[in-house]
Parts: structure tokens; sequence; C-alpha cells
């Protein structure tokens, strides 16, 4: 059976590219998942790349990656990083290595950006790169 990442995004991460690309860079969501499909290739190893802007499909894809076996995953909650006590816990639940990702480094920006909950409940964060945040989690999940 392959190997499997699965790579799940939160809210507004579908309108990546179209704002700010001094903080989220220019690369689109889709340009993001076909970086992580050709090097997931060049590793043998399967991405399911996924976003949604509902807490509960973050949370269900999370258990998903659970019941089917997948190696890792990683999580660009967006803004639900900052809030989110339900992926949090489903983190904590699903006894799964979650590397946590984030285009820009929430720790140089807002304040209110400065809690995660997904951090503290992650194997480990990537963050600041732009769309390479995902390529080095993606090596990163692959040796642990
Ligand atoms: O840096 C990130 O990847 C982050 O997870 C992403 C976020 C985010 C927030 C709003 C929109 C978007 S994506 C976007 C950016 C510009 C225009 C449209 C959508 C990402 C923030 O909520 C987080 O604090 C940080």
């Amino acid at each position: 059976m392959a190997t499997t990442i699965f790579v799940l995004n939160g809210p507004n991460l579908n309108l990546l590219g179209t704002r700010e690309p001094e903080i989220y860079g220019r690369d689109t969501l889709a340009d993001i998942d076909a970086r992580l499909a050709a090097r997931a290739e060049e590793l043998g190893v399967a991405v399911d790349c996924r976003q949604s802007n509902h807490e509960g499909d973050l949370v269900d894809w999370l258990h998903e990656a659970r019941a089917t076996g997948a190696k890792a995953v990683l999580l660009n909650a967006g803004a639900y990083t900052h809030t989110s006590v339900a992926l949090h816990d489903a983190i904590k639940a699903i006894q799964l290595p979650v590397i946590e990702v984030h285009l820009s480094n929430p720790h140089t920006r807002e304040e209110f950006r400065h809690k995660s909950y997904i951090g503290m409940a992650a194997k480990g964060t990537v963050a600041g790169f732009g769309a390479k945040s995902y390529l080095i989690a993606l090596d990163a999940a692959l040796i642990l």
C-alpha cells in the first residue's frame, strides 16, 4: 500500500494568489498542490490535498487520515489556527504526526496570530517560507 500524506488547508486558502502577495506569495493553492504532487512522486509517496472553509470538514479529514492509514498530515488551518480547540483535540486524538504549515510567519504579524492551538498539538511547525513551507513539511514528514 502506498505511503500517503494528507495535506489539509483551511478557510480562505482557496483564494490564495489573489491578494496580499507580499504576505502569502503569488502561488495559488492549485500551484502548491501541483508542486507537492511532483515532489511526492520524486519521493515515491502519494499526497491527498484538500481545502475547506469549514472547521468540521478539517476535523473529519483528520479522522479519515487515521482511518485510512496515512503516514502523516500537513495542516494549514488558516485562521482556525488561532481559534480551534476542536482541531487541537482532533490532532491529539488521531495519534498521527501532524505538521503545522503556514505560508507566512504568524509570529511576525498581529498579536492575535501569535497563539496557535494547532502548534500546541502538532509534531512540529514550518512557517514563513511561502509555498516552500509545504515542500519542507512534506520532506520532514518522511523522515519522522
Ligand atoms: O500564513 C498562513 O498560511 C496562515 O495560516 C494563513 C492565513 C490566511 C488568512 C486569510 C487568508 C488567507 S489566504 C488568502 C490571502 C490573500 C487573499 C485571499 C486569500 C490565509 C492566516 O489566517 C493565518 O494566520 C496564517
